[in-house]
């Protein structure tokens, strides 16, 4: 999958179909849109892009501080080139493309810049000038310009509807199973290992802690069990999320005991996978106590994962 991070660099000779939207969480509704584009691209010769910003849109059209995303860029590149896209376009949501009236946007950015014959959006896009233009005017646009437009519904579950505000409503409440029922796949969180207090080897369990960006959503705090992803290889882990009140701390961390593994991962990158919800986070008495609950969640994490070490590529 070829990366663009400018709508210029486009090569504008090649026809393309393009999903449009900020698709943070790239959640259960994302992919139905996404397959939905591949069938079309491959009927019409076609070539699958998805057209996004690096960053969300919505903070910066409505003028409300930002919006802590699900996934990341990194991410977002790998489901994107797992499903079979193509062409990820990661513009900068600037002042000129902001003051684009929606059909500005079509006839400036999808037709002149990125030669697009067919459209697929979700049921509630936005685009243009303050979000003006709706789907059902990308659609009479598409007659005007050339392009066809299909809208996708929002797909349900569990008689909910599947979308990002929900999911992070869920993580926020440590409801990771749900999280990751909407998904499709396990909640991750993908960063570099970093020193934390020294503390986790002399409690006898050495914690990989990682950097965590302030514009990522972190699942509520406590302990969960866990996979992780380091050098090629998958590993059982329990993961605390939190501030570590048993010794006072007050900074949120996030800190994996993995299970089996001997070896120093400071620097590496490592991708941790939210299984299941174990615990709150608690503030213990004594180092000791501590340790004998951290012993307790190991066992019980490496029951829980028993039967999933397989359901990661
Ligand atoms: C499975 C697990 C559960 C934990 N639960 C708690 C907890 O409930 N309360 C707490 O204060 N710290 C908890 N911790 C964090 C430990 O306090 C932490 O690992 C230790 O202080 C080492 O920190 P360091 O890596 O910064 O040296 C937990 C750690 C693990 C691995
Ligand atoms: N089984 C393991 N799980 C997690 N980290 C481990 C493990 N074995 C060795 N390590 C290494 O030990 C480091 C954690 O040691 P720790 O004493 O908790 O220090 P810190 O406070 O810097 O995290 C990890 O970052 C990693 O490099």
């Amino acid at each position: 999958m070829e990366v663009i991070y400018n709508h210029q660099e486009v090569n504008k000779k090649i026809e393309k179909g393009i999903a449009l939207g900020n698709f943070d969480g790239v959640h259960m509704g994302h992919q139905k849109l996404i397959h939905h584009l591949l069938q079309k691209c491959q009927t019409k010769n076609l070539q699958p892009c998805v057209y996004t910003f690096m960053s969300h849109t919505m903070p910066v059209i409505t003028n409300k501080g930002t919006l802590q995303y699900i996934t990341n860029i990194d991410q977002k590149k790998k489901v994107f080139e797992d499903l079979g896209i193509e062409l990820l376009v990661l513009d900068t949501f600037s002042k000129e493309l902001m003051a684009l009236s929606p059909e500005g946007f079509v006839e400036k950015i999808l037709v002149q810049e990125l030669n697009c014959k067919e459209v697929v959006v979700g049921f509630d896009y936005r685009f243009g000038y303050k979000a003006e233009g709706n789907p059902l005017l990308l659609k009479k646009l598409g007659e005007k310009y050339g392009f066809e437009v299909s809208i996708i519904d929002a797909v349900m579950m569990e008689n909910e509807k599947i979308s990002s505000t929900n999911i992070r409503q869920y993580l926020k409440n440590g409801d990771i199973e749900k999280v990751n029922l909407f998904l499709g796949r396990y909640f991750s969180l993908y960063s570099k290992v970093i020193h934390g207090d020294a503390r986790g080897t002399k409690l006898g369990f050495p914690t990989a802690n990682i950097f965590v960006d302030i514009l990522q959503l972190i699942p509520k705090a406590g302990v969960y069990a866990t996979l992780v992803k380091t050098g090629g290889e998958i590993y059982k882990g329990a993961t605390a999320v939190g501030i570590k009140p048993t010794f006072e701390g007050k900074t949120p961390s996030i800190e994996t005991f993995i299970m089996d593994f001997h070896g120093n991962l400071y620097d590496e990158y490592i991708e941790i996978y939210f299984v299941k919800r174990l615990r709150d986070e608690m503030k213990f008495d004594s180092p000791e106590d501590l340790v004998r609950q951290i012993n307790k969640d190991i066992k019980e994490a490496k029951n829980h994962l028993q039967y999933n070490l397989n359901m990661l590529k």
